[in-house]
């Protein structure tokens, strides 16, 4: 089976969130399955720096410029890049200026991404004549609309959320130039709200929709979690399902990770201590036996970095050291960085975006804290889990789906892999510190919590065999055989 994926992000080329992690891991995942992915994203500047391609398809004019589709392989990736300089070729990030603004055209520039995806999955490229199209997120999503509402033979599609937070809304002005049919701006289309809706209208056309774990799936078809789609996704919830991301574990190995000062496993933990060392260097933390506790993440309220911050003393006096990496939201970093000068030696903060030094916290602390308000499936605690940093998690989504509470019966079943306490409630959160450094001073359920968490299958074996089940399920046996 062939499978056209469209993504505006992919390990490892371009990447500002777990979504290019699983978009990088997943074709290589579904290749055992006997799936051929080749993945379409935008030619951003560092894709365009780490790939070499054939051109396989020009448009002369594209939203206003020359274009080419490009194919190639980079990383094992089977990759078609759109090569569209006038869209794509712009200093600061693939959503926003270098002053952190998001583009003004960005309706544009992911309309048109999603233009191309509909082409291929149309058949244009001649090349390769996908039998399924699965589209990431709003920045892919009118891939579907596209295919839905033109005349021309359209495969099966499945959209996979991400973060439903994020949904490309627009104005209505925008529709009389998506080139959409008049019939398109319905309730029934892309009309949401009054305006245009990617996510929506991806949600409305997809055959499929998955989200990144069981629980998420089920949360937004509440209010509470829907973000204004939750009516739209009841109506399709017989098509609605969850499947939890796993992660590369060649990526994500302790035994060979380049980024660690020292390889280590579930048999030889000892490794372990000389990252901890080189951690405590790196972040300024006094030297000595107190957990660390490691927070790699964007700093935003979807994260519940507010809750930290706001727990930062009470933290500390629980007798836990914190190492923090991550940027986001001014006010925040601005909290943060208050709260490491307060606690000089407890507390160390990089503001940034270091992949390396995210190897190096999950190979080196002792726990990793995750609090998020609403999280759809979360990756930092399932590399937690795979390199013995327990997680401490807020009972939502994936994280709820993927760590199992050190109770008292997991405990005397043998089968706690981390902590897990009530979503938005900072007293939550610092309750489970103090189980968590009281655990941490009886060395046998530590060690205990650490090794069954590295027994956990975070890989993408189990989870890619589903997404292969689903494709197979939607395309028919005829075209799934040729
Ligand atoms: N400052 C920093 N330096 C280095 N690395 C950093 C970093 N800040 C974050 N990261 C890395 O970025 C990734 C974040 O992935 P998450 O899954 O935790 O959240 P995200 O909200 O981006 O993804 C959304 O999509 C993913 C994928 O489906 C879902 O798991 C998730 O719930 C959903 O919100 C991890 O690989 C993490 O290590």
């Amino acid at each position: 089976m062939k499978v056209l994926s469209v993504t505006p992000e992919i390990f490892p080329l371009i990447k500002t969130g777990g979504l290019a992690d699983v978009t990088g891991a997943l074709p290589l995942a579904l290749k055992s399955q006997g799936i051929e992915v080749k993945t379409l994203i935008p030619g951003f500047i560092p894709v365009m720096k780490q790939f070499e391609g054939e051109a396989v398809y020009s448009y002369d004019d594209l939203a206003g410029g020359p274009a080419t589709v490009l194919m190639g392989t980079v990383a094992g990736l089977d990759l078609l890049v759109l090569d569209a300089p006038h869209l794509y070729t712009r200093a600061g990030g693939p959503y926003a200026d270098p002053g952190g603004n998001d583009w003004p055209d960005n309706w544009q520039r992911f309309a048109t991404l999603s233009r191309v995806g509909a082409d291929i999955g149309q058949g244009k490229l001649g090349a390769f004549q996908p039998d399924l199209v699965h589209v990431h997120d709003w920045q892919a999503a009118l891939t579907l609309a596209y295919l839905r509402f033109e005349d021309a033979p359209a495969p099966p599609s499945v959209i996979t959320v991400h973060n439903l937070a994020f949904q490309g809304q627009y104005g209505a002005d925008i529709f009389r130039l998506l080139g959409l049919p008049p019939e398109a701006m319905s309730v029934d289309g892309v009309e949401y709200y009054g305006g245009v809706g990617y996510l929506k209208a991806g949600l409305r056309a997809a055959s499929a929709i998955t989200t990144v774990s069981p629980t998420y799936a089920q949360e937004i078809r509440e209010p509470a979690f829907g973000m204004g789609l939750d009516g739209l996704i009841n109506t399709r919830a017989n098509e609605l399902s969850g499947i939890v991301n796993g992660i590369d574990t060649v990526v994500w190995d302790p035994s060979r990770d380049p980024h660690l000062k020292r390889p280590f496993s579930r048999e030889h933990l000892d490794g372990r201590r000389h990252n901890r060392a080189e951690l405590e260097r790196r972040f300024f933390l006094e030297e000595g036996h107190d957990p660390i506790i490691a927070v790699v993440s964007r700093l935003t309220w979807q994260k519940g970095i507010d809750l930290i911050a706001q727990e930062l003393d009470n933290i500390v006096a629980a007798g836990a050291k914190l190492a923090i990496l991550g940027k986001g939201d001014a006010e925040l970093e601005i909290a943060l960085a208050a709260g490491t000068a307060r606690h000089h030696g407890r507390i160390g903060l990089h503001l940034g975006y270091d992949e390396g030094l995210s190897h190096l916290m999950q190979g080196g602390a002792d726990a990793i804290l995750v609090p998020s308000r609403f999280e759809p499936c979360g990756l930092t605690q399932l590399y937690g889990l795979r390199y013995g940093c327990v997680p401490a998690v807020a009972r939502t989504g994936g994280l709820a789906d993927t760590v199992t509470d050190a109770n008292e019966a997991a405990l005397a079943a043998g089968v706690a892999t981390g902590f897990q306490f009530a979503p938005d409630s900072a007293a939550s959160l610092t309750y489970a510190v103090r189980r968590l450094v009281n655990a941490y001073r009886d060395r046998e359920v530590w060690t205990g919590l650490m090794r069954e968490g590295m027994k956990a299958d975070v890989s993408w074996d189990r989870s890619a065999a589903r997404y292969a089940a689903l494709f197979r399920s939607l395309v028919s046996p005829k075209e799934e055989s040729a």
